[in-house]
């Protein structure tokens, strides 16, 4: 039983096979970078969600995977501050597509400038810590809630949402 994972970044692919493996224990991975067809940082909670149907939909496209997983971060603007958002998509061989979206926090006035003239998030967050690529691990999120929530543990929830959703629609009554 194959699982589709729609990106090789390092915190989402943690993410998607901790909880997948606990549901399908014999479940195969394999890593593909989709594109998403949205911009590289999405400005509004419509186009992230569309980001990770987006990339789940292009994983299945003649596939014989059980499901597909699209994952996408990004950004939404509320009452003046820039909150991050996150979606998840999961879509099945036979089309079906679930949606779950997951945890949101304000960016600091001085991060959310910078998005807001074109910047993106991931490289923004590097300079900002002093640190190297943390959109694979903490990201933003894992900074800005102290360590808290970090980005796998973030999209985890989504996980849980997405194959919940999953397991229910196809159970019988
Ligand atoms: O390779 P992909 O799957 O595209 O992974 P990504 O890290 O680029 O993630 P997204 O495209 O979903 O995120 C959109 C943008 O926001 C950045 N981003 C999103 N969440 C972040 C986080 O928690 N920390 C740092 N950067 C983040 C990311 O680097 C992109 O610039
Ligand atoms: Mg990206």
């Amino acid at each position: 039983m194959k699982i589709l994972i729609g990106t090789n970044n390092r915190a989402k692919t943690k993410a998607v096979k901790a909880i997948s493996s606990i549901y399908y224990p014999n479940a195969i991975f394999e890593n593909i970078d989709v594109p998403s067809l949205v911009s590289d940082q999405p400005m509004s909670q419509e186009e992230t969600r569309q980001g990770a149907i987006n990339r789940a939909k292009h994983l299945m496209v003649g596939s014989d995977a059980l499901f597909g997983i699209g994952l996408e971060g990004g950004v939404q603007e509320i009452d003046d501050q820039l909150y991050i958002c996150n979606w998840g998509a999961l879509v099945t061989q036979n089309g079906d597509v679930f949606t779950a979206t997951g945890a949101g926090i304000p960016l600091p006035k001085e991060i959310a400038e910078q998005l807001l003239a074109g910047a993106e998030l991931g490289p923004v967050m590097d300079v900002f810590t002093n640190k190297n690529e943390i959109r694979h691990d903490e990201g933003a999120v894992g900074v800005f809630s102290n360590g808290l929530v970090n980005r796998s543990t973030m999209f985890e929830h989504i996980m849980l949402l997405l194959i919940g959703q999953y397991e229910f629609s196809y159970k019988p009554l």
